[in-house]
């Protein structure tokens, strides 16, 4: 993690920007501008983006710039994800692309202090650096990545602790996808309250 990084979230390492389709999850199919943050020290051996992880590699930008930028595209959404967003204070950024109008939507693995101004938020929560109840509680989505078996038992653990309106969703890890998805298949037909989502994404060769 970046020492440099000032706590008014002024200034955010980050690592890209792409205006594309939401993938994933509840959102999945709409247009919508990424902001990927650099930095997180959660450690899935399966992450599909480990560059992000040393914030250090990622230059500190100004949050207003951030904010130009996603101004530019048709569609006033974001997603904030990274790395670990929640590492830093996104009130800042937040409150300043709330301002423009831009709907915010984040990905979260919930491991840090929520903070921001959130219309939308994803948690998917990690074995190896639990979620926080502050996040647990404000998640409109649940979004478990299964990679083997047990990861059943521990959706339904992390179910409990989320609001009743939440989404819950189980999503395939990709390495494990073939294996995986016919045991999600079954498991959502058997338990209907969880719902399938797919990386959509990269089936469609898409950032
Ligand atoms: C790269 S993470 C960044 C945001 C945050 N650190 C998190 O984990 O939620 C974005 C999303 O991709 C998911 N993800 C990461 N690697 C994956 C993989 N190999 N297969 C399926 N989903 C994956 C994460 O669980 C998360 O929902
Ligand atoms: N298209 C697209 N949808 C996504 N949804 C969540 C992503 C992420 O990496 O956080 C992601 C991503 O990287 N690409
Ligand atoms: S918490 Fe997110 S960014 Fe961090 S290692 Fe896990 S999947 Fe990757
Ligand atoms: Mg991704």
């Amino acid at each position: 993690m970046s020492n440099q990084v000032p706590e008014d979230g002024t200034l955010l390492p980050l690592m890209e920007e792409f205006y594309t389709i939401q993938g994933e999850g509840y959102h999945t199919g709409k247009a919508a501008y990424f902001i990927r943050l650099g930095g997180c020290d959660v450690g899935c051996h399966w992450c599909d983006v480990k560059e992000s992880w040393d914030a250090n590699l990622h230059p500190l930008t100004a949050a207003d710039q951030i904010v130009e930028n996603a101004k530019k595209h048709p569609a006033k959404t974001v997603v904030i994800t990274g790395g670990e967003p929640l590492i830093y204070n996104l009130d800042y950024l937040t409150r300043a692309l709330k301002a423009a109008g831009i709907q915010t939507f984040i990905e979260t693995s919930g491991a840090y202090p929520l903070s921001g101004f959130w219309d939308w938020i994803c948690l998917s929560p990690k074995k190896f650096k639990g979620p926080r109840p502050d996040v647990l509680n404000a998640a409109g989505e649940l979004k478990v990545i299964v990679f083997n078996k047990s990861d059943f038992q521990w959706a339904e653990e992390h179910a409990k602790f989320v609001g009743k309106n939440c989404k819950l969703y189980l999503q395939p890890e990709w390495s494990k996808a073939a294996e995986m998805t016919p045991l999600i298949i079954d498991y959502v037909k058997e338990n209907p309250q969880w719902e399938i989502s797919l990386q959509t994404h990269k089936y469609l060769n898409i950032p």
